[in-house]
């Protein structure tokens, strides 16, 4: 309840209670705990007697295990207490981790196992708990993720837990996108909409405002997988694994801290990802998942008909599956509200966190400092330069144009360049985020002699006899206009060996298909294009140049409105 004195703004929480807010647009409020007993926000403590601020947008809960005042600059409009929290089943799935880590902890530097190491009696406890959480949208999964992280990473043991972020709709630290992979090293903090689960990789030392995660990631460049994009997607998933396990190859102490996993609410979709060649096949991504990352936990969120089906697929395979109740506080977001998170998610990337707003600093005490804000830099660079791909879309002569009764087989992973002289394309790339890849000198498909210049596809006859044939000038590939000279000094600077061999490859997409899921170096956006010089202007999250001229391109687009 709330209560106001002297211009000053109080709330009570009873035990056990939490204090759940709305914010508006014009919303910016801090909150500071007036009470010797603690409050949290998901799960990370609120720092004693010191403003905590909360910015525009943002939906959340302060939650007070035992009596606690709050203090509040402002009472937002949609704001109220509620004793029905799932605070303590979070708990209890907390201590169930927490007890795991600790047994693999104990095993892994070979302590004595006095039988309790051992899962199903049998097999002994070698690694950290393995946990993805599953949901339909809107039902709180990110949060729960959020608290499971800040649980262990407050728990005084010095964890290192890993997260994976397979919800490219909700990205963990990155633009939305990505698939991502993370091991924080401190408790997520909850500002702002801006990273749902950490701050951006960071060229900043860390702040209170954000956490220092060191994030790796993937670039699916879509907000959430598609049985279409199923094989570009297994394959990121795969990548991203491959990551994690070479993480715990290195240290021991990730290997105990386990993984947590954030996924996209298309998951609860059994069909997705389900193949013509195997077509009874259900939640194929979620095994896909559960296989690369060896999960041993599934964590569903109120949804009993999706737990009982995993039930009967997991546990044959010796997974966990458990029903979690959905928070009666968690906020039904909307198209409008989520365009807002992705618009703020990408400003951070390149801007760094929002700052703290003006109207705080008339308030008495100390407040939690602001991140210093990055300096993105804008710049040109030719079409011939930066070479843009896109993983898995169709770009080849059409149809029609085969012999009659075959039809087409092209690689679901194929890389397509974009052609910046045909005018579609050009259209499609403004305001397009690109996210930059590394090449290295095997990436390069080795030209082929003039005669045999072609895409090989493959053609599959009426009598499903599969034939290769070559067709010669695939349509819409290339422009083959010759690399510009003179292009400004990011592009010489960036361009150097690559750009001449780029102009080499005109014809064809000269790298392998690999370079598809690769881990991203960064990321940059097309905030204009010059179509008389042939140039994009390209905004970039710091000056120097780019680290590589390659680019993969999705369909998220991003439009400064601040
Ligand atoms: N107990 C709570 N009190 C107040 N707000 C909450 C609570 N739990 C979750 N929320 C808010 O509800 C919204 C939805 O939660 P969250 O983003 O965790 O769900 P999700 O299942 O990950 O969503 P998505 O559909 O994006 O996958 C978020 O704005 C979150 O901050």
């Amino acid at each position: 309840m709330a209560e106001t004195s002297n211009q000053q703004i109080f709330i009570d929480l009873e035990p056990g209670s939490e204090w759940r807010f709305e914010l508006e647009a014009d919303e910016n409020i801090a909150a500071r705990v007036q009470s010797p007993n603690p409050v949290f926000i998901n799960s990370d403590e609120l720092p004693p007697v010191t403003w905590y601020p909360l910015l525009r947008h943002l939906k959340s809960s302060i939650y007070a295990p035992s009596y606690a005042k709050l203090e509040v600059s402002a009472l937002p409009i949609s704001q109220y207490t509620s004793t029905s929290t799932t605070q303590p089943q979070l708990v209890a799935l907390h201590l169930a981790l927490e007890r795991q880590r600790i047994l693999a902890k104990r095993h892994i530097s070979g302590g004595p196992s006095n039988g309790q190491g051992y899962s199903n009696g049998t097999q002994p406890i070698t690694r950290g708990p393995r946990v993805m959480v599953l949901g339909p949208p809107s039902s709180g999964k990110t949060t729960v993720v959020k608290n499971l992280i800040n649980m262990a990473l407050s728990s005084g043991m010095g964890w290192s837990v890993g997260v994976a972020g397979l919800d490219p709709a909700s990205p963990a630290n990155l633009i939305p996108g990505s698939l991502s992979l993370s091991t924080p090293s401190d408790p997520l903090p909850t500002h702002h909409l801006a990273h749902p689960l950490g701050s951006p990789p960071g060229s900043v030392p860390s702040s209170s405002t954000s956490a220092d995660v060191s994030t790796l990631g993937w670039w699916f460049g879509h907000l959430e997988p598609t049985t279409r994009g199923t094989d570009v997607w297994r394959k990121l998933v795969t990548s991203v694994g491959e990551a994690w396990t070479k993480r715990c190859d290195k240290d021991v102490n990730a290997l105990a801290s386990g993984l947590i996993v954030d996924t996209s609410s298309a998951f609860i979709n059994p069909m997705l990802g389900t193949r013509k060649d195997d077509p009874k096949a259900r939640y194929s991504l979620v095994a896909q998942a559960i296989d690369t990352f060896s999960i041993d936990t599934l964590v569903v969120i109120g949804h009993e008909k999706l737990t009982i089906d995993l039930e009967r697929l997991l546990s044959p395979r010796g997974v966990r599956v458990i029903r979690f109740p959905k928070s009666p506080g968690a906020v039904d977001l909307d198209d409008a509200a989520r365009e807002i998170a992705h618009a703020q998610q990408v400003r951070a990337y390149f801007y760094g966190e929002p700052s703290i707003p003006r109207e705080f600093e008339k308030l008495m005490g100390r407040m939690t400092v602001a991140e210093a804000g990055f300096s993105p830099y804008s710049f040109q660079i030719g079409w011939d330069t930066l070479t843009v791909l896109r993983v898995g879309e169709e770009n080849a002569a059409p149809s029609t144009a085969l012999p009659l009764g075959s039809s087409r087989i092209l690689s679901p992973t194929r890389l397509t360049r974009v052609d910046p002289s045909g005018p579609a394309h050009v259209t499609r790339l403004l305001n397009t985020v690109l996210a930059i890849v590394a090449i290295d000198k095997q990436d390069r498909i080795p030209k082929i002699k003039p005669e045999a210049t072609t895409d090989n596809i493959k053609i599959e006859t009426q009598s499903t006899e599969a034939v290769d044939v070559k067709i010669e000038n695939p349509v819409d590939n290339e422009d083959g206009q010759p690399a510009e000279e003179g292009e400004g000094e990011q592009e010489e600077e960036a361009g150097d060996a690559q750009e001449q061999e780029d102009a080499e490859d005109e014809d064809e997409v000269p790298y392998i298909e690999e370079v598809g899921w690769r881990e991203v170096l960064g990321f940059i956006v097309i905030t204009g294009i010059d179509h008389q010089k042939k140039k994009y202007t390209v905004l970039a999250p710091s000056p120097g140049r780019l680290p590589s001229t390659v680019a993969l391109a999705g369909s998220i687009e991003w439009v400064d409105t601040e």
